[in-house]
């Protein structure tokens, strides 16, 4: 059943891919993703994050369901897709000769606005991030945190309502994963969709109002972060013996004691 014509929801209904035959995730489903939500997506490495992200833009092969609003994300025309999806890589590549307002605009292409417009556009989205004096420069003269700012800034100038982000702060000093962090759950009360692969669990607590745990291509749990982070899921899917304390003001301190007795289930 799809959610109503007037709420456009983000529907994974048994999502499979793999990799030469070797099943990453399998029959994966989600509850129903919506507009306004910042969504934590996490879970031990090698688990099938970055793979639900890219199957989700299309970057790999997938069976099963992907809907959105109604439309079948998996088999709508590429221009549409690029209209709906903006994806944020785990890091933009070194050798690009482009500079950062160049990878930026790049991306605004789907959204066909005049020229001038479109620059005006890309440098706003440069200054929000605080990277607009990056912009003449060469994507290969950054530094991993610089380029990894710019990789966002290029997945948000598509403006699109679903944005995929993979790890967008795992280069990052506290400073600028705050801001960046920041600007996302900005976007998210915008009322953009905001799907993000998180390790840092306080991070995600702190931040999103939905959490995914992501447990050998399947979904383990999901909830609130109070509801979604415990003992008992980081025994099972971290293997680890560790204490969990919700603060005030959404802050959640998650104390590893040690490797649990028995290996992740
Ligand atoms: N292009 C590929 N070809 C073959 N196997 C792949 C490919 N990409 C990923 N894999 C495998 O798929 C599994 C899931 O990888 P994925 O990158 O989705 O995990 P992840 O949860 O994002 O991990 P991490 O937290 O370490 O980034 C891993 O075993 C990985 O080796």
């Amino acid at each position: 059943m799809s959610t109503t014509n007037t709420t456009p929801a983000l529907e994974v209904r048994h999502l499979t891919v793999s990799y030469r035959n070797r099943p990453v995730l399998g029959d994966l489903s989600l509850p129903p993703l919506l507009p306004g939500q910042l969504v934590a997506l996490v879970g031990p490495n090698a688990t099938g994050k970055s793979t639900l992200l890219r199957a989700l833009a299309r970057l790999v092969p997938a069976s099963g369901q992907a809907r959105w609003d109604g439309q079948d994300l998996l088999a709508m025309p590429a221009a549409a897709l690029a209209r709906t999806i903006g994806y944020m890589p785990q890091s933009l590549p070194e050798t690009a000769a482009l500079n950062v307002l160049e990878v930026t605009l790049t991306a605004m292409q789907a959204r066909a606005l005049p020229a001038r417009e479109e620059e005006l556009a890309a440098m706003a989205v440069l200054e929000r991030l605080g990277i607009d004096d990056l912009a003449m420069r060469r994507l290969d003269q950054l530094s991993g945190g610089q380029r990894q700012v710019a990789a966002l800034a290029q997945a948000i100038a598509r403006d699109s309502p679903i944005l995929l982000l993979d790890e967008p702060t795992s280069a990052l000093d506290l400073r600028h994963q705050w801001r960046v962090m920041d600007t996302v759950r900005r976007l998210a009360d915008g009322g953009h969709l905001v799907i993000t692969v998180l390790h840092d669990l306080a991070l995600a607590a702190q931040w999103a109002d939905h959490i995914l745990v992501i447990h050998r291509g399947r979904l383990h749990a999901c909830g609130t972060p109070q509801a979604a982070i415990t003992p008992e899921m980081l025994r099972t899917v971290y293997g680890v013996e560790a204490r969990v304390q919700h603060c005030e003001r959404g802050r959640t301190m998650v104390l590893i004691d040690g490797p649990a007795e028995a290996p992740p289930a």
